[in-house]
């Protein structure tokens, strides 16, 4: 029940976290962690966001999930998608891998909505079979990016009309961006919808459903612009309501 007693529940999305060495109050130790903006961004869009720590046993939490949100984050293992490391790879997390990759796989097999922002958009296409670009300037320059450490870079997206992601936001999109990787060769299953000017896929989804929908992006960075959160809240919610 919602919360003023009569309303539906709203959709209870799951956001996967950092594990990352961090000191505040007390505590110095291993930590899961995650920028505010998200969890502040899926509640301005109607949904409960709930944190998944990058431990198995997050996948057995999307059984109690509506959507799923696939966080931003450090470089994919290049592993996982049958490359030897580039130079300018960052070490490999496997416990994140491993436990993303479980998490959405059985999203997809409990057929409920997924986003996968930045690293998340990546790991949706490793995950599907896809490859990764492991470092842009090698094939087209950074071009607003990934423009130094700390800082988004802005970036002009044109998106397919009739994609889910041309459905939320227009025909064309300014986003904030920071990745120094790319999706390279597209998994099956998933389509091309939205491409910044330099060529570089900012935008992937599935077709049919469930709403499945990838962005090189960071919606969450732009507090006054819940567009695309709230059309995965909205399918979480659609989709509950005609689940079997
Ligand atoms: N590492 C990938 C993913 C980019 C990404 O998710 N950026 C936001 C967070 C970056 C971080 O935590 O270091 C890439 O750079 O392409």
């Amino acid at each position: 029940m919602g919360s003023n007693g009569s309303d539906p529940p709203r959709p209870v999305v799951g956001i996967t976290a950092y594990g990352e060495h961090a000191r505040y109050g007390v505590w110095d130790n291993e930590s899961v962690l995650l920028p505010r903006t998200y969890p502040d961004v899926v509640i301005a869009a109607g949904g409960v966001p709930v944190l998944l720590p990058p431990v198995p046993e997050s996948a057995a939490a999307v059984d109690r999930l509506d959507a799923v949100v696939l966080a931003g984050g450090p470089d994919v293992g290049p592993d996982r998608y049958g490359a030897a490391p580039h130079p300018r790879t960052g070490a490999p997390r496997p416990d994140r891998d491993g436990a993303e990759l479980a998490v959405l796989h059985r999203a997809l097999e409990r057929g409920i909505p997924v986003l996968g922002v930045c690293r998340g958009a990546q790991i949706l296409n490793v995950a599907l079979g896809g490859t990764l670009v492991q470092h842009v300037p090698d094939v087209v320059g950074h071009s607003g990016h990934n423009p130094s450490p700390g800082v988004f870079g802005t970036v002009e997206v044109a998106l397919e009309p009739g994609s889910r992601v041309g459905a939320a936001l227009g025909p064309v999109a300014t986003v904030r961006c920071h990745h120094h990787q790319a999706l390279d060769r597209l998994a099956d299953g998933l389509v091309v919808t939205g491409r910044a000017a330099d060529g570089l896929v900012e935008a992937v989804e599935r077709s049919g459903a469930p709403w499945v929908v990838g962005v090189q992006w960071h919606p969450e960075e732009v507090a006054t612009d819940v567009r695309l959160m709230t059309a995965l809240v909205r399918a979480a919610a659609q989709n509950r309501t005609t689940a079997p």
